[in-house]
């Protein structure tokens, strides 16, 4: 077995060989590639600890063709290891490691010719996407932004048949070319963190179809609610030492993860309740709970975490003063998500998984985006609460605090000199959501 060594992102030398599959076969442990089924959009961490580690768990042969999102630096990570990648669960007292075999190709995002080939192959049943809130180009009212120039971009590119850029634009164009070469619907699975997202995207598709002229297109678009708290950070050391690989492409994940998906797949999906999926009949009760217990919950520990000084989540969540900050909160939005979801469990099952002193979940990597998430997260509890007459206290705090985590520079996204006028614009939308 060739034992080249490298350099890890850390910095420091590796002696432990480099993964990939011819690697592992040698080794008499053989991981081959699985037959592309599924192309994805805007392969980072989560796609790596979710979709990919559930299709991996599922053991039916699903492979995955994954491009990446922005930047082209992970397809360089993944490539020389054929798609293989180390996922270790980080646990509160210990890791468990293993080697994710799903992704069969890693690509980088501007192979948009090989992503339209694999579009329109009749074995491609499943396109998933995980490409951030922003990369959606949504407006405040949930609408395909076509002011946005990348958007107005696209439009014209796939006027004049040019390759778009932006994924919306990109999956426009994959279903186009599905369509043409008659390969029948498949089912579109949008993995990121937006309430109502299957029935945005496609509206944003028609919309953009339309807009450049196109006809539209069928495709099932599968509503779902992911979760997995999946930091950005990787450690190359451990996985050599655990694995006996070199791993450039090892991501770190909680072990707690759920799966809730709705709608159907007319061209097949792998048995991912095989790994613990559920499939549901109505996703609105998953949904809500996650995205203002969990990511409402996230916002106000980054806001009052970042103003007292913490770094990470666990840290902020042991500070009394977060904590009832957070607890305040989290009882406006348990009454927002309303009976029925159990969401007095779910509160004490999410502060272990806070507490978790192992998972260095950055307070500044969840600061990010931060009037959209406020828009999504908090500003419904606000709107629920202020409608039964009650103060919405909680709730609000965490936008005042976000003002003023911002005019103290410490929210990247919002210059501290903006501060004031978009927290004015925050409350407008916030009396519309009221009244609404
Ligand atoms: N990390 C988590 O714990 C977690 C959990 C649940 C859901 N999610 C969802 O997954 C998303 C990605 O999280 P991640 O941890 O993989 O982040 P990441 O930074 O590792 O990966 C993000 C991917 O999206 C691409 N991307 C970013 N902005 C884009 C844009 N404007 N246009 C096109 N592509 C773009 C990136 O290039 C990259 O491929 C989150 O924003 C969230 O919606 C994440
Ligand atoms: O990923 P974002 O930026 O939408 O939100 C930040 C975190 O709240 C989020 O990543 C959670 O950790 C995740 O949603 C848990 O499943």
């Amino acid at each position: 077995m060739a034992a080249p060594g490298g350099v890890a992102a850390g910095g420091h030398r590796v002696t432990a060989p480099r993964l990939s599959r011819a690697a592992l076969a040698a080794a008499g442990t053989p991981l081959p590639a699985p037959p592309v089924r599924i192309v994805h959009l805007g392969v980072g961490a989560f796609h790596r600890a979710h979709q990919a580690w559930y299709t991996h768990h599922a053991g039916d042969d699903w492979g995955i063709a994954a491009f990446t999102g922005r930047r082209a630096e992970l397809a360089h990570r993944l490539g020389p290891q054929d798609g293989l990648f180390t996922v270790v669960e980080r646990g509160p007292d210990a890791d468990r490691v293993e080697i994710v075999g799903s992704i069969a190709r890693a690509h980088r995002a501007d192979e948009v010719e090989r992503m339209l080939q694999l579009c329109a192959a009749p074995e491609t049943a499943v396109i998933t996407l995980t490409i951030t809130e922003a990369g959606y180009h949504l407006g405040a009212d949930g609408a395909l932004d076509t002011s946005d120039p990348a958007v107005a971009a696209d439009i014209a590119a796939l006027r004049a048949g040019a390759p778009p850029a932006t994924p919306v634009g990109r999956l426009v164009a994959g279903l186009h070319a599905r369509a043409r070469a008659g390969a029948g619907p498949l089912a579109v699975v949008a993995c990121d963190n937006l309430p109502e997202l299957a029935a945005r995207l496609r509206d944003a598709v028609a919309e953009l179809a339309s807009a450049a002229g196109l006809p539209p297109v069928e495709a099932s678009f599968v509503a779902t609610s992911v979760d997995r708290i999946t930091p950005h950070e990787t450690d190359a050391a451990a996985v050599a030492a655990a694995t006996g690989w070199h791993d450039e492409a090892a991501v770190v994940t909680e072990p707690f993860s759920d799966w809730t998906l709705c709608g159907e797949f007319p061209a097949g999906r792998p048995a991912w309740e095989r790994a613990g999926a559920l499939f549901v009949d109505d996703i609105v009760p998953f949904e809500r709970r996650k995205l203002l217990l969990l990511n409402g919950g996230h916002l106000q520990l980054a806001f009052h975490g970042l103003l007292r000084g913490h770094v990470t989540i666990a840290e902020a969540v042991r500070d009394p003063a977060c904590r009832a900050g957070l607890e305040s909160f989290w009882d406006e939005a348990a009454r927002t998500v309303g009976p029925g979801a159990d969401t007095e469990h779910y509160r004490a099952a999410l502060l272990e998984r806070f507490e978790n002193p192992r998972i260095e979940h950055r307070l500044a990597q969840i600061a990010v985006d931060t009037a959209t998430k406020l828009r999504i997260r908090i500003l419904p509890v606000i709107a629920a609460e202020t409608a039964q007459g009650w103060d919405a206290r909680g709730a609000r705090a965490v936008i005042q605090r976000w003002r003023t985590a911002a005019a103290a520079g410490l929210v990247p996204d919002v210059p501290p000199a903006r501060a004031g006028r978009e927290e004015s614009a925050l409350w407008q939308t916030a009396k519309l959501f009221a009244r609404s």
